[in-house]
């Protein structure tokens, strides 16, 4: 005896529950003790097996990127990124099925201004100009007029979903549980995900949205709206006929003012197509690059991308790329820890025009704080701890609208004081809020790579792509060699 008391920190229940029984026999300790030499060594040989598959991996010089952060922040657009510079055959011949998406975005954007219109409750004419609640819509004749005429979406946004949503889908179900990166915010949930805004379109990678596309349109090029009955692309010529009706929607005063009360900017918001309407609705429609960039729609899952690259100035051979990119809400983030046992490099996306805003599954949660908190837990991740942490401060384009519009800053971040509300300057301050972080919650001293980015930019990403795949391989390179 020590006389020391076991304090309740001192309980460790694993070692409890390995302990011996105390009423073993020396036959049943020799039996255990066997036993546990044999699990020993199946699990010493399962190690030693993964150990080399990483091994033969980084020689044969597979390199794993995973891509994180929070939802909406552009990682499925990143990837995108990634495959249009490294894989552009691909990419190309994919574009023609990102229209039933962009068709998806457009009668999303449609059905905002229409549920905020039904919902409006307009002053008597006297009333000083608040939303009356009496119960009584006085919708100007046109616009009820125009909501009439745009039943039809409705139809549209259903076959759109059957579309691109296999049967029995659905994200709650399949994605169960948390994980320690998720766990931080738990107490202060609150369930919105009935809200209607929430109900976002996703696709679970690898459940082949574009297999059932592309076997639709197979020696059909301009039949994407089939479903295997019909040949035409329905969604599209309801669209195109539309097309007069939805631009005088968005373009009534009276909805841009409602929009602005609302504190709804729709024009800044995922999958925005409405001041494209006469290219994007023509029947012949297929999408630019940059359509494919902007078109949004919500991952769910995992998928593990392909892509050879390039072979890098001075070396003898190219290098064979798995991009990784995970959903981001909430009941997502449970399915990334399992990738961060053997990743070579991780582009994390922080959305800094997002200071003014909620998160969608959770609205009582700023979405910046939100990036932070997740920045926090990757960088002080003892998993990660030799792993490079490529920052991107993403939406940068939107971040300066917002600014340029008289948005300050401050008010939403108060430790911005009274710095001058420019993009220079607020850029200039995520980074160093961003890069203190990494530095005091990094478990190893490591380099920090951060960039200013607009990934629905292709010029500007390309560069700064370009940079970041230098810097991984010759990384992974010198990694290889010490194997
Ligand atoms: N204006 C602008 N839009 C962007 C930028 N980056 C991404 N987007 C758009 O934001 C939307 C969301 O981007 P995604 O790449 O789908 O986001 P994600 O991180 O994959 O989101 P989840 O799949 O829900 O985890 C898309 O419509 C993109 O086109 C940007 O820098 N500027
Ligand atoms: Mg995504």
């Amino acid at each position: 005896m020590t006389g020391v008391t076991k304090s309740a920190h001192d309980f460790d229940p694993l070692d409890e529950a390995l302990r011996p029984p105390v009423d073993e026999t020396e036959e049943d300790r020799v039996i255990r003790q066997a036993q546990e030499a044999e699990a020993r060594r199946v699990s010493q040989a399962i190690d030693d097996s993964i150990r080399a598959e990483k091994q033969a991996q980084k020689k044969k010089g597979i390199v794993r990127l995973l891509l994180l952060g929070q939802s909406e922040s552009g990682k499925s657009t990143t990837l995108r990124h990634f495959q249009r510079l490294y894989t552009p055959t691909a990419f190309h011949e994919e574009r023609i099925l990102w229209r039933s998406v962009i068709q998806l975005n457009i009668v999303r954007s449609v059905r905002t201004i229409l549920d905020v219109l039904s919902n409006l409750r307009l002053p008597p004419i006297d009333s000083g100009g608040e939303d009356s609640d009496d119960g009584t819509s006085n919708l100007p004749h046109e616009l009820e007029m125009l909501q009439m005429r745009l039943t039809p979406l409705r139809h549209i946004e259903a076959l759109l979903i059957a579309k691109l949503i296999p049967p029995n889908e659905d994200e709650t179900a399949s994605v169960i549980g948390s994980s320690p990166l998720s766990a931080y915010h738990s107490h202060r949930s609150r369930n919105y995900e009935h809200s209607w805004r929430t109900q976002e379109v996703f696709v679970r990678p690898g459940a082949t949205w574009k297999g059932v596309l592309a076997k639709g349109t197979r020696g059909r090029p301009v039949s994407l709206g089939d479903t295997g009955m019909h040949i035409r692309d329905e969604a599209q010529e309801v669209l195109n006929s539309c097309n007069y009706d939805i631009m005088t929607l968005w373009n009534d005063k009276l909805v841009r003012e409602v929009l602005r009360r609302r504190k709804i900017r729709l024009e800044e918001s995922s999958g925005f197509f409405l001041n494209d309407l006469d290219r994007v609705t023509a029947l012949n429609y297929t999408p630019s690059d940059d359509d494919v960039l902007r078109a949004r729609l919500k991952t769910v899952g995992v998928s593990e991308y392909r892509c050879e690259m390039e072979a890098v100035a001075g070396r003898e051979s190219g290098t064979e790329w798995r991009i990784i990119d995970v959903g981001g809400s909430r009941s997502q983030r449970a399915t990334w820890v399992p990738f961060f046992d053997d990743v070579d490099a991780i582009i994390f996306l922080a959305p800094i025009s997002s200071f003014d805003q909620v998160l969608s599954e959770d609205r009582s949660v700023n979405r910046l704080e939100d990036s932070v908190l997740l920045w926090k837990a990757v960088c002080s991740n003892k998993l990660l701890a030799n792993v490079d942490l490529v920052l991107f401060l993403n939406k940068c384009d939107i971040l300066d609208a917002k600014l340029s519009s008289g948005i300050r800053l401050s008010k939403y971040v108060r430790s911005y004081g009274d710095r001058p509300n420019d993009m220079e300057t607020a850029s200039k301050y995520f980074r160093s809020k961003f890069s203190a972080i990494h530095r005091e919650y990094s478990p190893l001293p490591r380099k920090f790579y951060g960039f200013c980015t607009t990934v629905t930019d292709t010029t500007t990403t390309a560069g700064i792509l370009a940079s970041v795949r230098d810097m991984v391989v010759r990384r992974h390179l010198k990694q290889s060699r010490l194997l």
